[in-house]
């Protein structure tokens, strides 16, 4: 994809759904009694590799040509079957975390594997505590990572204090805790995306969420129960989708964007609080409920950024945008500094590394950290070759970037966008 300098972005765009709710519907659909009926699913890669999974143990879920649609046919929390071949997570880390808490506690074995990324990803942080569990989970190739092989066993609850604050680790240890026989506890250090705790509430299940007075930490309680109940989902638009038109709209000249239908869940919108933060115009509008879950329409205008500070507790709230929130930097006036982001590291690539690497190949003066970067903006970007190395977040992060870059940007497998946002490119060109 080759892309150029421009101005005046104009208009509003709709927002696919939320990847994180839509892999969500899926698995709780699944080992539901009765049907799931979800509106507004994400057709990305990654949710589809989730139904892939679960069609193979033996779960019948019918789609709309255009997933406006998909019905999920449950069959109980003891109702998944054998499957017949590895099962294929693709390039995603929640489908992997996730049904890795699940196939723990089935009566079957199960292995899966996913493309070269997935399996260079840590899943030590979900064996170790899984296998607190009693759970017999393992790293086929003995390196911590997938390909997985779990066979079956009794599970018992734990209290786990987890290292980091990841929905992915609190989610794996919740759903395995469907199939423990006593309470299961998690306690992070900061409370990451809490969609697993508000859903499986609404799927029936006895779960709840208790915060330490004074401390960031958050704990999670799941105590086993008999079933889970189908129910009828109206995905909310993914913020993680609306951050490049909201940071297109603050730093390409001349424009005004409506970002419609926004899940702004606050365990899911620092970056919100980010683009306040560093002056942009930005408002909230029509907020409502909906499924639990709020929504807003975000507008947006071209704005004068400045550079901020984001590290602690905000951290895990707006990790998958740090990418183009590193491009908002590199186009504000002064420094932003970014860190207590190391997890930053074990995404779908290295994203220091590679949006510091892109940044600099654009002219940009930055400078990664151990566990985050610093960025002195306000310097002109020029053109270049992004090396995305398949990661969707950079390939859309860079794609902003070249907006406001002189010359020309290629955006090298710029097809990775699929991963999160099939039509990312489509949405773009409402824009122009
Ligand atoms: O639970 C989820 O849906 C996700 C959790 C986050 O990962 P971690 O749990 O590893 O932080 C996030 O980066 C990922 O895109 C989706
Ligand atoms: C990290 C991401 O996803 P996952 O961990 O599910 O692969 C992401 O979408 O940015």
């Amino acid at each position: 994809m080759e892309l150029c300098n421009i101005t005046g972005l104009k208009g509003k765009v709709t927002i696919p759904g939320d990847k994180s709710i839509s892999h969500r519907c899926i698995m709780f659909g699944s080992i539901a009694n009765g049907t799931t009926q979800i509106h507004n699913f994400l057709s990305g890669a990654d949710c589809l590799a989730t139904i892939r999974c679960f069609r193979e143990l033996g779960i019948e879920i019918e789609v709309e040509s255009d997933y406006s649609s998909v019905i999920v046919h449950g069959k109980g929390l003891h109702g998944l079957s054998a499957p017949e071949k590895i099962l294929d997570v693709g390039n995603s880390g929640t489908t992997t975390r996730l049904i890795s808490g699940i196939l723990a506690g089935q009566p079957f074995d199960s292995k899966l594997s996913g493309d070269e990324s997935l399996n260079s990803r840590p899943m030590k942080r979900i064996i170790e505590p899984l296998t607190q569990m009693g759970a017999h989970i393992s790293s086929i190739l003995r390196n911590g990572c997938a390909p997985l092989y779990i066979t079956p066993a009794q599970l018992h609850g734990i209290h786990y204090d987890s290292p980091v604050a990841s929905a992915q680790v609190k989610s794996c240890l919740l759903l395995a805790g469907l199939y423990a026989d006593g309470e299961t506890s998690v306690t992070e250090p900061s409370l990451s995306r809490n969609h697993t705790e508000l859903m499986l509430k609404e799927f029936g299940a006895d779960i709840r969420s208790t915060f330490e007075i004074g401390s960031s930490k958050a704990t999670a309680i799941i105590r086993p129960c008999e079933e889970l109940y189908g129910q009828e989902i109206t995905v909310p638009g993914d913020i993680s989708s609306a951050a490049y038109f909201i940071a297109a709209g603050l730093i390409v000249p001349d424009s005004e964007i409506l970002v419609e239908n926004v899940g702004i869940n606050p365990t899911r919108a620092g970056i919100l609080r980010v683009c306040e933060d560093m002056g942009g115009d930005i408002s909230l509008l029509n907020e409502r409920t909906e499924g639990g879950e709020r929504i807003a329409d975000v507008l947006v205008r071209t704005s004068r950024l400045h550079g901020t500070t984001i590290e602690g507790d905000i951290i895990p709230t707006l990790i998958d945008e740090i990418p183009v929130i590193a491009v908002m930097a590199a186009m504000a006036e002064g420094t932003t500094i970014i860190k207590d982001a190391a997890e930053l590291k074990v995404k779908e690539t290295d994203r220091i590394e590679t949006v510091t690497d892109n940044l600099k190949a654009m002219g940009c003066d930055v400078t990664p950290t151990e566990d985050g970067m610093i960025i002195n903006g306000g310097r002109p970007l020029h053109g270049a070759s992004i090396h995305t190395l398949l990661d969707h977040r950079i390939a859309m992060a860079f794609s902003i970037a070249a907006l406001v870059a002189d010359g020309t940007t290629k955006i090298l497998d710029s097809k990775c966008v699929d991963v999160s946002y099939p039509t990312f490119y489509d949405t773009f060109e409402q824009l122009l």
